[in-house]
């Protein structure tokens, strides 16, 4: 009889998904990562979150709802949908559009924050890098993503990570966010 921690090759197979963030871990890393943000741009002022659709919509909003406890003053927050800057759009055309919404102030001469719920290939934050060009200049564009799980194909890298999480390439990692799936928590499986 194996010992419990050994692996069972014939169940690996149908394993369930691994939890790697529950609620109160993803509330903890966006707590976290408000305080960088404000640390390192040494307060909100001139600060833009945009999140990418779709997780990265909620979880941008839910890092504003933080800045602004802290600083007692609301932080710009909106919307950034890459869908026709992505380099696949021939291989996968049925990608559903979603809306890009900027803060009143726009984007011109702020310090602009991606925030997404995955980082991989960069693909998507390339796409958003063009998204940004045709909208304005910003005087900065960082990025703040839940889970950086390897993998890059691009020369690109986070600002703020939430959780750096070693995967295989096959493995795929999921973020569930109250707001889109009805309840917080991240797997890999
Ligand atoms: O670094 P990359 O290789 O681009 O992968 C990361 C992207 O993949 C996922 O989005 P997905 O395209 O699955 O769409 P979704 O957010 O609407 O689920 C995730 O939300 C990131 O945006
Ligand atoms: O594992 C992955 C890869 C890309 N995007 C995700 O959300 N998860």
């Amino acid at each position: 009889m194996p010992a419990p921690e050994e692996a069972d090759p014939g169940t690996d197979s149908v394993r369930a998904d691994r939890t790697v963030l529950d609620a109160r871990d993803i509330s903890r890393a966006l707590t976290r990562i408000s305080h960088e943000l404000l640390e390192r741009n040494k307060g909100a002022t001139d600060l833009v979150l945009l999140g990418l659709h779709t997780r990265g919509v909620p979880l941008a909003r839910r890092i504003a709802e933080r800045i602004t406890a802290v600083e007692g003053a609301p932080v710009a927050v909106g919307e950034l949908d890459v869908t026709m800057y992505r380099d696949d759009l021939r291989s996968q055309p049925t990608r559903r559009a979603h809306k890009t919404a900027l803060p009143p102030g726009g984007i011109d001469k702020k310090v602009v924050v991606l925030v997404d719920d995955v980082l991989f290939s960069g693909r998507t934050i390339r796409a958003a890098l063009d998204a940004l060009a045709d909208l304005g200049r910003p005087s900065a564009v960082r990025l703040a993503v839940l889970v950086d799980r390897g993998h890059r194909e691009l020369p690109i890298r986070a600002d703020h990570v939430g959780k750096n999480l070693p995967s295989a390439l096959a493995e795929r990692v999921s973020v569930r966010l109250s707001e889109v799936d009805g309840s917080d928590e991240v797997t890999i499986s």
